[in-house]
């Protein structure tokens, strides 16, 4: 074959080769991590009730957000307030870890955790962790009804 020949219909093969190659398989994946998208939203029973108040209390802001919680929380918020919340496992099961999971890869912006101070949990480790995560990734932690409404605030502010 032609040296000319045989030059030209490699390029054209290498055109094809790179023109379909799929580029997102080299795109560094830590990348997609940074984008914050889930507010966290987790109560201990105790709390729910409270959760579920706060929640609809701030309607508009939660409805703009992206919701994770706890299976048992996520549940009640779902069928209280009709906004869609991605559930994870309960808290005594693991869910609370998985939510730490989340935060140490960048997908939480904000976590508010209404916890139960006054009652012993068995799965308190997990949730030493999850509060750890949130300081060392340094993602806004709120356990109590005063810091959250105080977040809340600011998300409906950056919102806007
Ligand atoms: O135990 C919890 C957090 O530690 C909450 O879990 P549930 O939302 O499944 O009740």
């Amino acid at each position: 074959m032609d040296k000319d020949l045989l030059r030209q219909a490699t390029k054209q093969y290498l055109c094809v080769i790179i023109s379909s190659f799929d580029y997102s398989l080299f795109v560094n994946k830590d990348a997609s991590m940074n984008t914050l998208q889930y507010v966290a939203l987790i109560a201990h029973d105790n709390k729910k009730h409270d959760m579920i108040a706060f929640v609809q209390r701030h309607l508009e802001t939660c409805r703009r957000e992206s919701l994770v919680a706890t299976r048992t929380t996520g549940t009640h918020i779902e069928n209280e307030t009709g906004l869609p919340v991605t559930k994870m496992l309960s808290g005594p099961l693991g869910g609370d870890l998985q939510i730490g999971a989340l935060i140490a890869t960048e997908q939480v912006k904000a976590v508010i955790f209404l916890r139960d101070p006054l009652t012993a949990h068995p799965h308190e480790p997990d949730i030493n962790a999850l509060m750890k995560a949130c300081d060392t990734h340094n993602v806004p932690l709120a356990t109590n009804l005063a810091t959250a409404e105080l977040i809340l605030e600011h998300l409906k502010v950056i919102q806007e």
